[in-house]
């Protein structure tokens, strides 16, 4: 089914003082969806991104949610990631697995690709990251929301880049147009490294629940413009805005990256 475009979002912005506080919260949160989803259809599906997202999330991994928390329950999937071996220092999994994963145990990481070594390399993981997803939703693992037709997560944690970006969604890129795929491929992200693959704007505001993390002053005056009216003037919309959540869209930020608003 064709996408039709941002549904209406329910949208929260919470300010916090300082990027501790956005940790606790976003800890707290995180972990209080888990029990929700849990309790009602038995799993937990998390959609993690790169960046300080995952140094943000450092609460979750402590007590008394490390204890609290039914990791068993809870599949685990990235909404992008860098073309590059798992091992790689550029890898969002290496990051993740450091910052996170490796933490609690009983995490099932059910679409997690093996970097191909053939000549097509970015198209390969592209469409193995898809069909790893067809695959769990033909095995009634992951849900297709009845709204979009795309597949659905309980929880996407995103950041945002200086220039609006959210996954590997830029600005300047066609790749935020993208209707009909789950998954595409980009070969010269702005921000390095060049090759990425990362979920499309279907996929991600398909999800329930979203919550956007914004810590830092440099974004500021990005946090400004996403939740005023979205553009600068002269220049397309920024991908951050194209967000919405079938759920409920959450905004985290501390009062630095509040300061414009
Ligand atoms: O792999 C990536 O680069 C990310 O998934 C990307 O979308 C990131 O979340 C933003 O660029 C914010 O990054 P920071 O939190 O580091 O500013």
């Amino acid at each position: 089914m064709a996408f039709a475009g941002p549904a209406k979002t329910q949208t929260k912005v919470l300010k916090f003082d300082t990027e501790e506080d956005v940790a606790v919260a976003l800890a707290k949160y995180t972990a209080d969806l888990s029990e929700k989803y849990i309790n009602e259809k038995g799993s937990f599906s998390v959609v993690l991104s790169g960046g300080t997202l995952i140094d943000t999330l450092r609460k979750l991994v402590e007590s008394p949610y490390k204890q609290s928390v039914d990791w068993s329950k809870w599949l685990i999937f990235w909404v992008d990631e860098r073309v590059v071996p798992l091992d790689h220092e550029d890898s969002n999994y290496l990051l993740a697995s450091r910052g996170f994963l490796s933490k609690v145990r009983y995490l099932f990481l059910p679409a997690t690709f093996t970097p191909s070594t053939t000549r097509n390399l970015r198209k390969v993981q592209q469409t193995d990251y898809e069909d790893r997803l067809k695959d769990l939703v033909s095995r009634k693992i992951l849900p297709i929301s009845n709204i979009s037709g795309f597949p659905k997560f309980d929880l996407m944690l995103l950041g945002m880049g200086p220039d609006g970006h959210v996954a590997s969604l830029f600005p300047s890129r066609h790749h935020r147009y993208e209707k009909e795929r789950w998954v595409t491929f980009i070969t010269d992200s702005p921000k390095p490294p060049p090759p990425r693959i990362t979920f499309t704007f279907p996929v991600i505001n398909s999800a329930s629940e979203i919550a956007m993390v914004i810590t830092g002053a440099d974004l500021a005056g990005t946090t400004k413009i996403a939740l005023g009216n979205g553009q600068i003037p002269g220049s397309t919309p920024l991908p951050c805005t194209e967000v919405s959540a079938e759920g409920e869209l959450t905004w985290f930020l501390d009062k630095d990256a509040a300061s414009k608003l």
